[in-house]
Parts: C-alpha cells; sequence; structure tokens
C-alpha cells in the first residue's frame, strides 16, 4: 500500500457534473486529490479532463454535484477565494505577463499575496518581497532567467515560472492542466523533477497531462476519464493492467 492510500483528501469531487446546452460533459465524478499525493488525470481528447480543472478550481460551477477543499464545502465560492484557501492552479494557455521579467512575474504574486490585489497598483518595495520572489525562482531552478522577460523563455521555462506563481500564493493543492505542452525534449527531464517534487514541499498535485511516460513515472495515482466519465482510478500498474483503460485508448500510445 502506498503512503497516499489512506491519507485524507485535499481536493474533492462529489457526483460533479457540468451539462452544457443539453450535452453531459461530465457526469457523476467522484474523485480525490490526497494529502501528499501527485494524481494524474488522464483520457482521450474532449475526455472532460480541462473541465473537471475548470469546475474544481471554481472558474465554472458545477451543474450537479459538490467540490470540497480542505474538508469545506466551496461548490458555490469563486475561483479567488479557493485560490485564497489553498488551491492553485496553472493553465494550458500561458498567463505570464510576457513584457515582464521573470522576477517582476512571480513578485506580483507574492505581492497580491501578501498585501492584495491593490499594493500592485502603488508600487510597494519590498525587499522581503524580493528576497521571496528569488527563493522561488531559486526553487524552480530559474534563478539563471529571473531577469529575462517572461515572453523570450523557452515553453519548459514559461512552465517552470507559471509553477513558481501558483507557488508564490501558498497553495496546499495545485492543479497543472498538461504542463509538458509544447515543452521541447530537452526541457522535459528538469520539469518532471520539479513536478515530482513539489509533494515533498507538502503541495499535493492534481495534473492533466497526456504524455504517458511522464505521468507513469510520476503519479501516485492516475485517474482516467472517458466520455466525461470516470473509467478507472487507481496505481499507474493497475489503471494500464485495466482492460476498460486499454479499449478506450485503442490504437492510442498508453
Ligand atoms: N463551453 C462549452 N460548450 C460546449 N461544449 C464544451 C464547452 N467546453 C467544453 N466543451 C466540450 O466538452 C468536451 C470536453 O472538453 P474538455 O476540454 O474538458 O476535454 P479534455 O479532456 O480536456 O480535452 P483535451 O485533451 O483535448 O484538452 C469536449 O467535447 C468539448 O468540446
Amino acid at each position: 500500500m502506498s503512503a497516499t492510500a489512506t491519507a485524507a483528501p485535499v481536493l474533492a469531487a462529489r457526483s460533479l457534473g457540468w451539462v452544457v446546452g443539453g450535452a453531459v460533459i461530465l457526469a457523476e465524478v467522484d474523485l480525490d486529490v490526497r494529502d501528499g499525493e501527485l494524481l494524474a488525470i488522464i483520457g482521450p481528447n474532449g475526455a472532460g479532463k480541462s473541465t473537471l480543472l475548470h469546475l474544481l478550481s471554481g472558474v465554472r460551477r458545477p451543474t450537479s454535484g459538490t467540490v470540497e477543499l480542505g474538508g469545506r464545502d466551496v461548490t458555490r465560492a469563486s475561483a479567488a477565494a479557493r485560490a485564497r484557501h489553498g488551491l492553485g492552479r496553472t493553465f494550458q494557455t500561458s498567463s505570464l505577463f510576457g513584457g515582464l521579467s521573470a522576477r517582476e512575474n512571480v513578485r506580483l504574486a507574492v505581492q497580491s499575496r501578501r498585501a492584495g490585489p491593490l499594493s500592485v497598483l502603488r508600487g510597494a518595495q519590498g525587499r522581503a518581497e524580493l528576497a521571496e520572489s528569488d527563493a522561488l525562482l531559486e526553487q524552480v531552478r530559474m534563478t539563471h532567467r529571473a531577469g529575462a522577460t517572461a515572453g523570450e523563455l523557452s515553453h519548459g521555462d514559461k512552465r517552470k515560472l507559471e509553477i513558481a506563481i501558483a507557488l508564490a500564493r501558498r497553495p496546499s493543492v495545485l492543479l497543472l492542466d498538461e504542463p509538458m505542452a509544447g515543452v521541447s525534449v530537452e526541457d522535459v527531464p528538469p520539469l518532471v523533477e520539479l513536478i515530482g517534487g513539489l509533494r515533498a514541499g507538502g503541495v499535493s498535485v492534481g495534473m492533466v497531462e497526456h504524455h504517458m511516460d511522464v505521468v507513469l513515472g510520476l503519479a501516485d495515482r492516475v485517474a482516467v476519464l472517458h466520455h466525461g466519465s470516470l473509467l478507472a482510478v487507481g496505481s499507474p500498474a493497475e489503471v494500464t493492467a485495466d482492460a476498460a483503460v486499454q479499449q478506450a485508448y485503442l490504437g492510442e500510445e498508453l
């Protein structure tokens, strides 16, 4: 039994569903991210993976079911409120300020956590904020790129910077939407190391990812979505041996 097999859920979907225009995009999904684990969410294109992240993080409201964060019902809470209560996330499309440096991007996130977004408008200077920003850049191995503008970074470095920004808000659970998308082959191993190390820093992770070698190497558990329903959830070995999962991926590499 793995160390996280009996850990408490930090984030949970309970019978979660989303219906739009009569189409059932997500149906009755019961799934949790447990304390200290890395849960990977996989599934063929259009399975509902991003929708699930949107519902969990409050970007979209479910049409049925509930979301619990740290044991409390946050179904009606906004994305900002969930973020304040420890839920971080990154998006498939980059959310960086391309014209600002990597350090400035992280510093804005640090500032907004420390004093609320208005402090950014006041242009508050703070040694502590700078030190914290630099520590976050160090944590994601980006110190050497601190002065580079975000727009000129490689895809791999952009993903690292986005994780640093998410960590600036000190999340207890972090949702990553396809962190390896567009990342060059040589940038994959450092990103895998960074994401794998988040658990040791006390951050539980829910990660949507298509790269199976990355998923199988990193995840404590894997959840498989198919046509909006949860097909299987278990250890990487259990899931890859599952006949229904193999059927869903027929013709695709698993
Ligand atoms: N706002 C919307 N209105 C109607 N249909 C939507 C909407 N958003 C998503 N869908 C549909 O819901 C389904 C699931 O989409 P979603 O993006 O969650 O899938 P996914 O598993 O993340 O796919 P991919 O791996 O391609 O990113 C798709 O068929 C998509 O077209």
